[in-house]
């Protein structure tokens, strides 16, 4: 079994790339399975998760193919399954975002239930409400959700909450449906707004992304296309944090500022310089912090995905802090890991109050996620002594080379192999 050792660092410095988004390359891949033609994607990151996916197009009949680094042509001629089987979706939740472009071009859709996994219950009420909206019956048994249309035809969906998901998953399953749909109250997440985009360059109609409202009108013909994922935002914000703790001085580079406004705001106000320009943020650590209390929210608030390493940074500046976590109902599987590394945290409801300041102290620890494992780099890289980090699969979920791009800003980690016992 492979864990991570942090030690304690010098300050950052350096300059990191940060690679394309893997909440948008998702939701993405998913939706080429909508097109009979090829979809070409550029900037992919080499993620387990982007495998697993893939794993699932072609177990649906897509061909799905590397023409360089970081470049795949999807191919889905023809539909062959409608089925995502257990094997596939309990190792991604994402996965069951191939239910709304299986019901838009096949009229049926049979996918494993997702369950819950660390940060929360995670329902899909929300998507399976919007399938219905549009003309969908659905059957759950088995631990599967079986979805059937003999036709989608638009309708007015409200989301009882602006889901991501949900959201993404009504956009593609309304794009071939006859009249149009307005989904209220969407998710106004960058990612929405990528996989929008994504559509539309195969032809679809889709208006709004990025509000709360978005209207998808219904059209019969796909076409070929390219695509740029975006850059992701919460690896970025990662990078800007481990600037602040180590108090380093790093560029980042390939960003899009306006996606990470409320990490930047909140770098700012615990006394990080950070200096904006164009595609990169440069962001220089202080020895002088300041707490700061952060509440996560849908977009544009501030992301749960940087809960869990801004809570890192927090350990580490003198005074108290509080983090309130309102989009997932248990994420703050990383405060135990942080206290056994000597943090000082309680938690008080949706909330965790933060005593910083106090030295933290390298341990063996656990990654529950893939955040709160980012969280745990954060957290050894300022700690005496070595941070061993088991459970790392998580983190590689969703990091792209994780050791290199901290190792050529000057931090002290490696992965190693971890003995059975
Ligand atoms: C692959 C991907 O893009 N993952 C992101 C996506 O997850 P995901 O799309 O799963 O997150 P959602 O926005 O759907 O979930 C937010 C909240 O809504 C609840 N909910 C969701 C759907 C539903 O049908 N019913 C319901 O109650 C969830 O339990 C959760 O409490 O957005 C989250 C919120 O920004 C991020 O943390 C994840 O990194
Ligand atoms: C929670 C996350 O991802 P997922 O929805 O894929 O579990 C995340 O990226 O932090």
């Amino acid at each position: 079994m492979e864990k991570i050792i942090v030690e304690k660092s010098a300050p950052l410095k350096g300059k990191v790339r940060i690679s394309g988004a893997k909440n948008a390359v998702l939701p993405i891949l998913a939706a080429s399975l909508l097109n009979d033609q090829a979809s070409v994607i550029e900037d992919v990151p080499p993620l387990k998760d982007v495998g697993v996916i893939s794993e699932v197009l072609e177990s649906l009949g897509a061909t799905v193919e590397t023409l360089e680094e970081g470049t795949l042509r999807i191919t889905a001629k023809e539909i062959t399954s409608h089925e995502a089987p257990y094997d596939l979706v309990r190792k991604m939740r994402a996965s069951f975002l191939v239910m709304g472009p299986l019901l838009a071009r096949c009229g049926q859709a049979r996918i494993s239930m997702p369950g819950g996994c660390a940060i929360g219950t995670r329902p899909i009420d929300l998507h399976l409400k919007g399938f219905k909206a549009l003309g969908a019956e659905i059957h759950i048994g088995h631990g599967f959700v079986e979805a059937k249309a003999e036709k989608l035809e638009g309708a007015k969906i409200y989301l009882d909450f602006p889901s991501v998901g949900a959201t993404e998953n009504i956009m593609m399953a309304a794009v071939l449906a006859e009249g149009e749909t307005i989904i209220e109250n969407a998710a106004e997440e960058p990612e929405i707004t990528d996989l929008a985009n994504f559509l539309n360059k195969m032809g679809c109609s889709v208006r709004g992304a990025g509000t709360d409202t978005i209207k998808i009108k219904g059209v019969k013909t796909l076409k070929e296309l390219t695509h740029r994922v975006i850059p992701d935002r919460i690896e970025a914000g990662t990078f800007m944090v481990a600037a602040a703790i180590t108090e380093g001085d790093v560029v980042i580079e390939n960003i899009i500022t306006d996606h990470l406004r409320p990490v930047i705001a909140k770098l700012k106000e615990s006394n990080a310089e950070v200096i904006e320009n164009g595609t990169t943020v440069r962001v220089i650590g202080n020895k002088e912090k300041k707490p700061v209390d952060i509440k996560t929210l849908p977009y544009p608030g501030f992301p749960t995905d940087m809960q869990s390493q801004f809570m890192a940074l927090l350990c580490a500046i003198k005074g108290t802090s509080m983090v309130t976590e309102t989009v997932f109902e248990n994420r703050f599987m990383h405060v135990n890991e942080l206290k056994r590394m000597g943090a000082r945290i309680k938690i008080e409801g949706r909330s965790a109050v933060i005593e910083g300041g106090i030295p933290l102290q390298g341990a063996q620890v656990k990654a529950s996620d893939l955040r709160a494992g980012a969280a745990l780099i954060l957290a050894g890289l300022i700690a005496d002594g070595p941070t061993e980090i088991e459970n790392i699969e998580h983190i590689d979920r969703g990091y792209v080379d994780i050791e290199k791009k901290f190792t050529d800003l000057g931090a002290n980690i490696h992965r190693a192999y971890r003995p059975k016992p």
